[in-house]
């Protein structure tokens, strides 16, 4: 299997977990690349069976360029502003034209514990925007920081690590799913 795990991070919390799924999956035999949103280059997506999408959850839903700003303005990196998921998934039907070029999808954002019962979030906003382009969305999960920067919830690492290793053998391990 081929996967493609793409993100979106401001603060570096999604980018880590991106690599931890991305080593569950190597883990289980997938062969795996991992990516920023903004530097994806043309053709990675080619061959690609397993597409793993990550982005933090920017009030309730995906990031904009406003939310960024503010996230910008709470010392994340600059570099970042542009660079977000949502935009992305606007264009993502010149990326992978046809329907037999997709592959199936995975979504996973981060979230700040103590909101865990607020109704939105970025991956249910993902896998909304992938369905309306016609996408299948196989899985779909919620990890957990202590605060807007972070750190990550103990143990969350190796859930990312172990829900990635689930997604190549095809049984997504137990997901906490909300909005
Ligand atoms: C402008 C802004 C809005 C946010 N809104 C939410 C929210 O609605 N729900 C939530 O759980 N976390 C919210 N957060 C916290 C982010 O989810 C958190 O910063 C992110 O998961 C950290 O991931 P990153 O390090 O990859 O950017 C918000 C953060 C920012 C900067």
């Amino acid at each position: 299997m081929r996967a493609v795990i793409v993100f979106e991070s401001m603060f570096g919390n999604t980018q880590e977990l991106a690599a931890a799924v991305g080593e569950g999956l190597r883990t289980a035999g997938a062969e795996v690349a991992v990516s920023d949103v903004g530097l994806l280059a043309p053709g990675t997506l080619a061959g690609c069976d397993l597409l793993v999408l990550a982005a933090p959850t920017h009030a309730l839903t995906m990031s904009r360029p406003q939310s960024r700003a503010e996230a910008v303005s709470r010392g994340a990196d600059p570099r970042q502003l542009h660079s977000g998921m949502r935009e992305w998934l606007d264009g993502v039907d010149q990326s992978l034209p046809t329907t037999e070029d997709r592959p199936a999808v995975a979504v996973f954002d981060t979230r700040i514990s103590k909101a865990r019962h607020w109704p939105g979030s970025a991956a249910g906003a993902m896998a909304r925007a992938l369905r309306r382009h016609g996408f299948v969305v196989a899985a779909r999960a919620s990890f957990y920081v202590n605060d807007v920067k972070g750190p990550l919830v103990a143990g969350e690492r190796d859930r990312a690590e172990g829900w990635g290793s689930a997604l190549a053998t095809g049984a997504p391990a137990a997901q906490h799913v909300a909005g």
